[in-house]
């Protein structure tokens, strides 16, 4: 029987997995690609408006959570091509529902910004 690694070296095994796939999104996908643009304009911005703590900490959730979701967004497009490369209703609707679902925080991220910045700009 094969000999099982330790809990350490399969979590250390994880993180280097989610590391490549982290890597591989930010580096192939254009919508992470777009997000992470925003994302350090953002981070340029709040130094230059000297935002609060709690507003940087909004700020910086309200970033990771956006690139988070584009990232299951994308795994959910290629189990999907994947399983059903052909065209079909479902997939169809499993799509739009999936990058619905980042629509919907990508709505909450500009009112976030809005609040935040509004108040500073005039
Ligand atoms: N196999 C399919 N069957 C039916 N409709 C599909 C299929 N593939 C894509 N679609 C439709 O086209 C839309 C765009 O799909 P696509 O996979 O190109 O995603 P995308 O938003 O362009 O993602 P990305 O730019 O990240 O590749 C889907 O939301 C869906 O409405």
């Amino acid at each position: 029987m094969p000999k099982k690694d330790s809990f350490l070296i399969n979590r250390l095994k994880s993180v280097t997995y989610a590391f490549k796939g982290a890597f591989i999104l930010v580096s192939t996908e254009a919508s992470i690609k777009v997000q992470f643009c925003i994302g350090i304009i953002m981070t340029v911005a709040g130094f230059y408006f000297e935002i609060s703590t709690t507003e940087w900490l909004i700020q910086i959730g309200t970033i990771g959570l956006i690139m988070a979701l584009e990232g299951i967004n994308t795994a959910i497009e290629e189990i999907a091509n994947f399983i059903h490369p052909e065209y079909h209703k479902k997939i169809g609707l499993i799509k739009d529902i999936a990058a619905g679902a980042v629509f919907i925080f990508a709505i909450t991220a500009i009112i976030i910004g809005c609040i935040i910045y509004i108040p500073k700009i005039f």
